[in-house]
């Protein structure tokens, strides 16, 4: 065994060295970023790298195991280009927490908001570089803070996560046997509903404003019990006694990155807009005629009051493809045709998601 050690130590070492050579080519391309104004987080390009690196990792190391260890040395690699700030909507330990951990790393610097609004004003000062926000639930929905906050802000959409929402069960307590309330955010106690109802039917369900605010609830308190994500328990030092207490398998939340600028094309993406139009008859036929005609395929579609008059209500569209796509250019400059009113809220690398729609799956 020991000669096998020494062959890994003399691996580590040079494992060790090559990620020193690798930082020094990206604090080169940090200097030219800064040079020119370009921002240091690139997702088109960390989408290229990751995709090189699991095709090449053919070998005996698991892939998703590739894809984490990478995940940290892109992480790295950005802080040594310029400290980077991200903001997200808090407190830490919620679902927001983690989906901003996966896109961003350990090596960034993670802000939590009270609200989508402190968010968006944060990135929009120019007090952090990145927003991270839910967007939309698998099961409850548009998350309508964020689209409102979309709809007048200079800020675009330059990524997205997926984080399958798996709930917690956390307590100070051994056991359930001991536990006589439980607290969570309502989305939280409504999602672990069944489950609650079974194993602890006579436990009093108390809301929280988040599932963070329920676990420091339970923290300090005999006998109760917090839903949420399993980031929390460590923090506030709970016991996990139940882990994906959740309904329904398939719960999941869509979060979006924010940031100045859109991402460049990767030829797997995804573009958002916000639209409205005309109200007469067919007008909306007619905007979405402009993605049949060019085979584009619509991934979401979702509508809400406009805001600035009473029963006038904006569109929001995510489709496949780039700006920079010929076709997607077409579309848009058809959509315009009918439309008062169209901005390009968002381009990103679109992530496949397990069990989604057909072309995302
Ligand atoms: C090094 C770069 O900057 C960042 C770090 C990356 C990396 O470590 O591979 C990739 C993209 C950027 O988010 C780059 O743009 O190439």
């Amino acid at each position: 065994m020991e000669g096998l050690r020494d062959g890994i130590d003399a691996v580590d070492a040079q494992i060790v060295r090559l990620l020193d050579e690798r930082a020094r080519l990206a604090h080169r391309i940090g200097e030219v970023k800064l040079a020119k104004g370009l921002p240091a987080y690139v997702p088109s390009r960390e989408r290229k790298v990751m995709e090189r690196v699991v095709e090449l990792g053919e070998g005996d190391f698991p892939k998703a195991g590739l894809e984490a260890v990478f995940r940290e040395i892109i992480s790295a690699s950005i802080s040594l280009e310029a400290p980077l700030k991200v903001a997200y909507l808090g407190p830490e330990s919620t679902f927001t927490h983690e989906a901003a951990r996966r896109a961003f790393g350990a090596s960034v610097e993670l802000e939590p908001e009270a609200t989508v609004a402190d968010v968006f004003a944060r990135v929009e000062r120019g007090e952090a570089n990145h927003g991270v926000v839910p967007v939309e639930n698998s099961m409850e929905g548009a998350v309508t803070h964020t689209l409102d906050e979309l709809m007048g802000s200079p800020l675009r959409i330059c990524g997205e996560i997926y984080l399958p929402i798996s709930q917690s069960l956390l307590s100070r307590e051994g056991s359930l046997e001991g536990i006589s309330k439980v607290y969570s955010h309502p989305m939280g106690l409504a999602q672990a509903g069944s489950w609650l109802r079974r194993e602890l039917p006579h436990a009093a369900l108390e809301e929280a404003e988040s599932t963070a605010e329920a676990a420091r609830l339970a923290s300090e308190e005999r006998g109760a019990a917090s839903v949420g994500s399993a980031l929390a328990a460590d923090h506030y030092g709970l016991r996990v006694l139940a882990t994906d207490i959740q309904d329904a398998r398939t719960n999941a939340t869509r979060f979006i990155v924010l940031g100045r600028t859109w991402a460049g094309p990767t030829g797997r993406d995804k573009t958002s807009v916000v639209f409205s139009f005309k109200n007469r008859p067919g007008g909306l036929r007619d905007a979405l005629s402009a993605f049949a005609e060019e085979g584009i395929d619509l991934r979401r579609i979702e509508s809400r009051p406009s805001r600035r008059r009473a029963w006038t209500y904006v569109f929001f569209a995510d489709f496949a493809g780039h700006p920079e796509d010929e076709g997607v250019r077409r579309a848009l400059a058809k959509l315009e045709e009918h439309t008062t009113y169209l901005t390009l809220i968002g381009a990103y690398p679109e992530v496949r998601t397990p069990g989604g729609p057909e072309g995302a799956s």
